[in-house]
């Protein structure tokens, strides 16, 4: 892919205009080197939680804001990518999640925390997954929000709890194929919860870039995985999944504790 400015409105999927999908944003290869470094770092680098286990990259992020830590130049690579050619950051991206998902594992409805600039920018490795986007009330406060040290939004478990009568119809599912790039903003970042169905299977029905769906049959063709008619509705989740959450955090701290 060319590292020129990417024209963003002609990756919009949905009627919201903050939802970016962008398919192949990086290529098979540079999967691969990603993956590589992703499970060559120790053991001691993954944090386990009760449905997936995480590597947290950039510094811990504090209600107040970040106590930095260099990214590594592997990721620095992606990150300064995404940043030149989306033009959506202020500045450097400076954290990265990395999430690890096994078939039936995936991410409770959540809205990022508070300590983040509101862009967040999901890149796919290795495996497809379906992500919903679920309105929530804006009266309902989301003042509670912290950050939890290893940098993942403390709303996960709390947003859960959202009643069913905040809940309108209008969910989104976008279907994330291996090497694409999903952008959230504004009012997808705001006004939306997203999560993964901690399910094997994944419904296609809600996904509104449709266009992937066909992407996703070439896939599970050229992985030979069984196909058939009742397949086409649904992903049948078979493999790991690997997803980069790449954000800025605008407040870095920098007067550390010195010992
Ligand atoms: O794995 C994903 O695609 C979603 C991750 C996410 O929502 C997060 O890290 O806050
Ligand atoms: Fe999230």
């Amino acid at each position: 892919m060319d590292l020129g400015r990417l024209a963003l409105e002609d990756y919009v999927v949905g009627s919201l205009p903050t939802l970016v999908y962008i398919p192949n944003f990086i290529t098979e290869a540079e999967q691969f080197e990603l993956l590589h470094h992703i499970y060559e770092v120790s053991a001691a680098r993954w944090k386990n939680l009760k449905n997936r286990r995480l590597q947290n990259w950039g510094g811990v992020v504090h209600e107040k804001g970040l106590l930095p830590q260099e990214l590594p130049p592997w990721l620095i690579k992606i990150t300064q990518r995404i940043c030149e050619q989306t033009l959506l950051f202020p500045s450097a991206i400076n954290h990265v999640l990395i999430n690890e998902y096994f078939p039936d594992q995936g991410i409770m409805p959540h809205q990022d925390g508070p300590a983040y600039f509101p862009v967040a920018s999901i890149l796919s490795l290795q495996s497809p997954v379906v992500i919903d986007f679920t309105p929530h009330s804006r009266s309902r406060p989301f003042s509670e929000e912290r950050s939890t040290p290893e940098g993942v939004p403390s709303t996960s478990e709390q947003a859960s709890e959202v009643e069913k009568d905040d809940l309108k119809d209008d969910q989104y599912s976008i279907l994330l194929m291996p090497c694409s790039l999903l952008i959230f903003k504004d009012q997808a970042y705001s006004d939306y919860l997203h999560g993964i169905q901690d399910s094997a299977v994944h419904g296609l029905d809600k996904v509104i870039n449709k266009s992937e769906l066909t992407k996703l049959k070439e896939w599970k063709e050229s992985r030979s995985t069984t196909g058939g008619k009742s397949e086409e509705r649904c992903l049948n989740r078979t493999s790991t999944r690997v997803s980069l959450t790449c954000r800025l955090v605008p407040k870095v701290l920098k007067n550390l504790v010195r010992f």
